[in-house]
């Protein structure tokens, strides 16, 4: 008998890997020439529902990108930022991907939930995350974080308990970009 067939394979993706990974597929479906972003909520807490003790544990809640609200067409709406006229930039329309996984979440409550994203939460993404009752926020890129949105999230991520990381890519055996590239 051939044992090597009786063991299961090495190389497989961790949790981490695996949402990451749907956080990152999940911003290619963004129209933003300039940034994409996704997010993917996981159920990470078993919780207690009357009397018994609901394993939750690693199920996707919900998942989202960057782009403009429902019903306003993609193809009518500005992508630019540099216009005199705020108006005719995006930064007054676009919903961000924090925002969006959160408004499509497919269960009732997310509190204790864990949210994987692509990018570091701005501070009205923080506001609503806080809100939301997600209680873990792991994020892959910090570009962003010289910027005062950043720190502003950071301070009331701080003050609420929520706990925020960067997704460790050095720890872990497969490259996310790689798995892109396969695409
Ligand atoms: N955590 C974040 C940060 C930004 N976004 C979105 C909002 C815009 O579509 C884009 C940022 O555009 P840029 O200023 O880089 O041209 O990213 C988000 O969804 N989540
Ligand atoms: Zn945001």
């Amino acid at each position: 008998m051939d044992t090597d067939s009786n063991r299961k394979r090495q190389r497989y993706l961790t949790w981490d890997q695996y949402f990451m990974a749907v956080a990152l597929v999940s911003a290619e479906r963004s129209k933003d020439p300039v940034t994409q972003v996704g997010a993917c909520i996981v159920n990470a807490d078993n919780r207690i529902v009357g009397a018994c003790i609901v394993n939750a544990d690693n199920r996707i809640v919900g998942i989202g990108y960057n782009g403009m609200p429902n019903g306003c067409s993609d193809d009518d709406m500005p992508w630019g930022k540099n216009s005199k006229d705020i108006l005719n930039t995006k930064k007054l329309y676009v919903c961000h991907a924090e925002m969006n996984a959160i408004v499509n979440k497919i269960c009732a409550d997310i509190r204790g939930c864990k949210m994987y994203v692509t990018l570091y939460p701005c501070n009205n993404c923080a506001k609503i995350i806080i809100q939301s009752g997600i209680k873990h926020v792991v994020y892959f890129d910090d570009k962003n974080r010289h910027k005062d949105e950043a720190k502003a999230s950071q301070y009331m991520f701080d003050k609420a308990g929520i706990t925020i990381r960067k997704y460790n890519s050095t720890s872990t055996q497969l490259n996310i970009g790689t798995l892109k590239s396969r695409l």
